[in-house]
């Protein structure tokens, strides 16, 4: 016997029809290509949307609204701005029905949030608060690091696996390149984890819901792009001792004393401020 639909829990008092018949209505039935994994249970998307904050100050960008769910949650939590980026035309329909229910308050872009510049959308402060396609979570999040200081917060669903690596610290089998780089800029705090079950359809992996607040400052001075060479060189090759993997920049042994780091140590032993002073090294080293 399947669960009992709970209606309750799917209707979020806005006029309009629940999501599971929004979606026979508009025949949007999930493409895999699309990283389409739908969230109906309204508990779930209250809670996205209330850990994005002060969401009724400046605008809240929502990556892959689909049928609306999440974006009728942050609606209905007080945004005061919506800005939805959706690469599938379907949910043009759905998206209208929602914004005339919200005068003045949502605003669909259709096309592929990857080629779109969202640090420069709407007015300060921005919030991403989205469940994101899996397929293109990753660059997506990288890419908008880059402007990091354009962003009051990220709220984002991604794979469990994914945010255990943003969050990992020194010392783990899951810190890395994207540890570093998010965590020399951010502040990662993973909120929850999402069963498989919670979504239409399930996806084969556990998710988890994390807040990455953008620092007032990097963790320490350095330039992103020496910062991602240098990590993918020490990461690279991370059973190796920085004396060989980072031979590629240049003279390890050097570069590891101007940066105050032990040759003999391996990259995941390093901590952020270690990559960010041989970073500087490796600038200073080719200024010279
Ligand atoms: C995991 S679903 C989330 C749907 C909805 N927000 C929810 O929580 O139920 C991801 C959404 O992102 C959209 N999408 C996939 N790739 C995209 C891209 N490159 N740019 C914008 N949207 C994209 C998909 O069409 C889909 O609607």
């Amino acid at each position: 016997m399947s669960d009992p639909i709970d209606v309750a829990a799917e209707t979020p008092g806005d006029g309009l029809p629940p999501l599971r018949e929004v979606i026979a209505t508009h025949g949007l039935d999930a493409r895999r290509s699309l990283g389409q994994n739908f969230l109906f249970d309204l508990n779930l998307t209250g809670r996205i949307a209330r850990a994005g904050g002060e969401i009724d100050q400046g605008t809240v960008i929502e990556i892959g609204p689909g049928p609306g769910g999440l974006t009728r949650a942050l609606l209905g939590a007080g945004a005061r701005r919506v800005i939805a980026i959706e690469r599938d035309s379907r949910c043009r329909g759905v998206l209208a029905e929602i914004a005339a229910v919200w005068p003045g308050r949502l605003e669909t872009i259709e096309g592929d949030a990857l080629d779109i510049d969202v640090a420069a959308l709407g007015e300060a402060p921005r919030r991403v608060i989205a469940n994101l396609p899996y397929n293109v979570a990753t660059p997506l999040l990288i890419g908008w690091l880059r402007h990091a200081s354009a962003f009051e917060r990220f709220v984002l669903m991604f794979q469990k696996e994914v945010v255990d690596r943003l969050a990992a610290r020194p010392g783990t089998k899951d810190y890395g390149r994207l540890s570093v780089i998010t965590q020399w800029l951010c502040e990662v705090r993973p909120l929850f984890d999402v069963n498989p079950r919670a979504f239409t359809p399930p996806p084969k992996v556990v998710s988890t819901v994390v807040r990455i607040d953008p620092r007032p400052q990097p963790l320490a001075p350095a330039r992103m792009e020496t910062l991602e060479r240098v990590t993918a060189a020490a990461f690279g090759q991370r059973r190796k001792m920085l004396r060989a993997s980072l031979k590629a920049l240049g003279d390890a042994e050097g570069l590891c004393a101007a940066a105050g780091l032990d040759p003999t140590a391996r990259a995941e032993t390093i901590p952020v401020e270690g990559f960010a002073a041989l970073a500087r090294a490796v600038d200073a080293a080719g200024s010279v």
